[in-house]
């Protein structure tokens, strides 16, 4: 059996080239970012008023002149003005270009308007309440980075040099696949001797979050149905998220079938809990996560293994951070344990309690945690220590 370290960097050692293409603007919030964006112009595009007052030349008002005669009113949108002659203003409003032969706004605030004049109540700083042309970005600096996530920010920036269709990386197409003679429907009362398919849909909607649409495969514990059912998703998906049949058991076929498609195992078994029994593999187009079939096996292994292998593939950061633990934790086993967290943000720092949970097959303690923390083998942690941290709910 491998070491979690070791499984993981297996993981991350094979990622997926995914390829780009191209989305509108408006479907690309969420998606990861496949080419640098330049800024098209400097920003801002001209020295921009920033108050609506009038514009002047400093040098008048140093000089002595208090009372400023207005010329013309110019507007956002108006093409430049001029200032014809120095001791006048132009009376300007925020977004409009500053006009020619003036330096410095004064907002109306500081003054009193008069008869067609400006008078000047409250000194002004020369230049001030200009955004001078360029002063945030220069024109063709990089804005935004391949790997980025669109969020809405990334989004105004993507709109403001006129990117109505951006290049993203490509979804993978998975397929989210339960097996197991115990487990039926959602809308079925399952029998005493059955419960209904919690995995599936927990990945599902983790995949949802990713932007990524899964499509829900069932197969019976038989080796010809697995055997012709997983044969034809490896050939019709990217990825497969398998949760059940690989441990010990009599009809855990999976990693024996795996096999005969000619699925190439990279490592099976972990030293970890939960999560043990972890089987990874692949071909040429086709990557497989078999994860054991408990439900926090299945959850945890989805968070430390899929989802940095996935962000990974995007080029993308990872959401593994690190939490100040509060409470001390003695890990006597030779295994890496994942522990639910129950984290709050204090003070700008992730501190977390632990969350008792019974055992790998108990899914309701999944919903009293916002993470799990990642404890090594053979360690006392004490409270104050840092810890690595996957969140798997948003704890802000
Ligand atoms: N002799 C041994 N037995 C077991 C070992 C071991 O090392 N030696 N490992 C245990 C560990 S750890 C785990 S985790 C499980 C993994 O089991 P499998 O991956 O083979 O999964 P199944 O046997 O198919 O099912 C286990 C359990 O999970 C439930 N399950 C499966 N799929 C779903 C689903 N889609 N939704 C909800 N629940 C699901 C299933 O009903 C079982 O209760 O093996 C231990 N045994
Ligand atoms: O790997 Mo198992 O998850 O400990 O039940
Ligand atoms: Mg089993």
């Amino acid at each position: 059996m491998i070491s979690f370290k070791e499984a993981e960097q297996i993981v991350l050692r094979n990622l997926m080239d995914l390829g780009k293409e191209l989305v509108p603007l408006e479907n690309s919030v969420g998606r990861v970012l496949a080419e640098k964006i330049y800024a098209d112009r400097d920003f801002p595009p001209f020295d921009r008023v920033t108050k609506d007052g009038i514009a002047i030349r400093f040098q008048s008002y140093e000089n002595g002149n208090k009372l400023f005669k207005i010329q013309e009113t110019a507007a956002a949108g108006s093409a430049q003005v001029t200032l014809s002659h120095p001791n006048d203003c132009i009376e300007v409003m925020t977004g409009a270009m500053l006009p020619k032969g003036t330096d410095t706004v004064i907002m109306y605030e500081n003054l009193l308007l008069k008869d067609g004049n400006a008078i000047v109540e409250i000194a002004p700083q020369k230049s001030q309440d200009v955004h001078s042309k360029g002063s945030d970005e220069h024109s063709g600096s990089v804005l935004l980075d391949s790997g980025n996530l669109i969020t809405p920010a990334e989004i105004g920036v993507l709109a403001t040099v006129g990117k109505s269709e951006v290049k993203v990386k490509k979804l993978p197409k998975i397929a989210i696949v339960s097996t197991g003679d115990e487990l039926v429907n959602i809308d079925e009362i399952p029998e005493p001797h059955q419960i209904r398919k919690s995995n599936s849909w927990s990945l599902k909607a983790a995949l949802k979050s990713q932007g990524i649409i899964g499509e829900l495969l069932h197969f019976r514990d038989s080796k010809e149905a697995l055997l012709e059912g997983l044969g034809k998703a490896i050939d019709n998906y990217d990825v497969l998220l398998l949760s059940g049949g690989v441990s010990k058991g009599k009809f855990d076929y999976l990693p024996e079938v795996l096999e005969k498609l000619g699925v190439k195992k990279l490592f099976h078994r972990v030293l970890q809990r939960p999560g043990k029994p972890f089987w990874f593999g692949l071909n040429d187009f086709c990557t497989l996560f078999a994860f054991p079939g408990n439900p926090a096996s299945t959850f945890a292994n989805f968070h430390v293994y899929f989802l940095p292998w996935l962000r990974s593939s995007f080029g993308a950061q990872t959401d593994r951070c690190h939490a100040v633990l509060n409470e001390r934790f003695e890990n006597t086993t030779d295994l890496t344990r994942f522990i639910l967290a129950d984290a709050q943000l204090s003070q700008g720092t992730i501190k977390t309690n632990l969350v008792k949970d019974n055992g790998s097959g108990d899914l309701t303690s999944l919903a009293r945690s916002n993470g799990l923390i990642c404890f090594d083998s053979n360690r006392n942690y004490e409270v104050g220590e840092l810890v690595p941290f996957y969140p798997t709910k948003k704890i802000l």
